[in-house]
């Protein structure tokens, strides 16, 4: 399942992160014990009538002078035409009409992409309608008026951005090759595995249904079946700012995950894993995607028989909230291991789409409560009734309770470690979902 993105560009001040939580809002979901690009406000879930889509903010720091926020925009607006399929550009009534922002809209007119006029600050739309239609001048269409800060007009401009959604592209695509996503830091090696995989085995990349975006996408045929690569990698932007850069890249990132049912985080053996690591890992996590954890260069380092577990165990420190990730050494330099790749993948797709059946299920929820007692509050104690699978990709368990107040973090993860010693399901995350049901039994 892809989700559609949707990318704001604008000036500074024009009132993005207004928009932005006004919109999001309750929505922004901070996963526990997740290290939260989320929190940094760069992009987020949104759901409209029945869609639902990745609202990214392009809006980088507030540059000073003219010259730069042009040139801020200009990025802005690559990055949006590179990521989105929709684009909304958004302007303020307030400040008027700017020589930047009809710069930006001839960009973003010849990009081809839908583009949404925004006039943001339209507070009374009596009185300031005049003011908006001079923005028809911008030749990039119908100029809708919105106020961010008291969330008028939000229906009509949302309206529009589903309407340009591609066909079926929040529905499963008959596209059944694996897609898989090279994420990581600038320079870990993300381009050379691909072209080490690549080898000869280059197919030509038919569109993926749904998208419409010019991706990077090279499709692979190994043991006579098709994989797809989606890179994140190259296209080095010219910033000089370095917080600009990092969102960039996470833009990217969450750009290319989207799309993708697992994705290869990539780390540099020579660097060893590090935080900036862990955030981009917690992109994939948060979407439930399949996670390989390739350690590349790994002809670079020394080694000797304690090299492979230390390593795994300082990845399965600093990246805790992905424990079900699957770990390999490899080096795009000699290819060593490389074609491992292929079987995880398969191997994660399989535990992926795993279907457990509720009889099996309740046998070992019914031992896992046996051996500890779950816990209680006030001197009531949590009852766990039955539990079921109710979806795949990733697999997620529904848990009927007497009291959702009761259920605890850290008894989850407790049945959740008796299912995967069942069932294993390595190399994707599973996800649970408490209910309350009357008591009956
Ligand atoms: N009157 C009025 N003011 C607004 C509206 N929306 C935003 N503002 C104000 O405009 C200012 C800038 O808003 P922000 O949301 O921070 O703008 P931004 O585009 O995110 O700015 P950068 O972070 O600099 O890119 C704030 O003082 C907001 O309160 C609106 O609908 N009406
Ligand atoms: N020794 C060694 N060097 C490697 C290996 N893989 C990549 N490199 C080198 O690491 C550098 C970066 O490799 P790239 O493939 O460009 O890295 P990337 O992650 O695609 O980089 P960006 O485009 O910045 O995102 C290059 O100089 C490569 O030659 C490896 O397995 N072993």
């Amino acid at each position: 399942m892809s989700k559609p993105i949707v990318a704001v560009v604008g000036r500074p001040n024009v009132g993005k992160s207004t928009l932005f939580n006004s919109l999001c809002g309750q929505q922004i979901s901070i996963v526990k014990d997740t290290p939260g690009v989320t929190r940094d406000r760069i992009y987020a879930e949104v759901s409209w009538l029945n869609h639902n889509f990745t609202l990214i903010d392009t809006g980088g720091i507030e540059p000073d002078t003219g010259d730069i926020i042009l040139s801020q925009m200009r990025e802005q607006a690559e990055i949006a035409i590179e990521t989105a399929d929709v684009i909304i550009f958004m302007t303020d009534v307030k400040q008027g009409l700017v020589d930047s922002d009809s710069k930006v809209a001839d960009m973003l007119r010849r990009s081809h992409k839908p583009v949404i006029l925004v006039v943001n600050k339209v507070d009374s739309f009596e009185k300031m309608m005049p003011d908006v239609y001079e923005f028809y001048n911008l030749g990039i269409g119908e100029p809708f008026p919105i106020s961010a800060v008291n969330k008028l007009g939000f229906g009509e401009v949302l309206d529009e951005v589903v309407s340009h959604f591609p066909e079926g592209s929040d529905t499963d695509k008959e596209d059944d090759r694996p897609k898989v996503a090279i994420i990581g830091k600038p320079n870990v090696g993300k381009s050379s595995i691909i072209n080490k995989l690549v080898g000869k085995n280059r197919v030509i990349v038919s569109d993926i249904a749904g998208t419409t975006r010019d991706a990077i996408d090279t499709a692979i045929k190994y043991n006579g079946k098709e994989y797809v690569f989606i890179d994140t990698a190259g296209l080095r932007r010219k910033s000089k700012i370095k917080e600009d850069l990092e969102r960039f890249s996470i833009i990217r990132t969450v750009a290319a995950v989207e799309r993708a049912d697992i994705a290869i985080l990539v780390i540099d053996a020579t660097e060893g894993v590090t935080e900036q690591d862990a955030k981009i890992a917690g992109i994939a996590h948060e979407r439930g995607k399949g996670i390989i954890i390739a350690v590349n260069k790994w002809d670079d380092i020394e080694k000797n028989d304690k090299t492979i577990y230390e390593f795994t165990n300082k990845i399965k420190d600093t990246l805790a909230f992905m424990s079900y990730a699957e770990i390999i050494f490899v080096s795009a330099k000699t290819g060593q291991r490389l074609n491992k790749i292929y079987e995880l993948v398969d191997h994660i797709v399989d535990a992926q789409t795993m279907r457990i059946p509720t009889g099996v299920l309740n046998e070992i929820l019914t031992e896992a409560v046996a051996m500890k007692q779950p816990p209680s509050d006030k001197g009531k104690r949590l009852k766990i009734y039955y539990m079921t699978q109710v979806s795949v990709k990733p697999p997620t368990f529904v848990m009927f309770v007497n009291d959702v107040a009761l259920t605890h973090f850290s008894y989850t993860r407790y049945i959740e470690n008796r299912i995967r010693e069942s069932f294993g399901f390595r190399g994707t995350s599973i996800r649970f979902i408490n209910r309350e049901r009357k008591e009956k039994e």
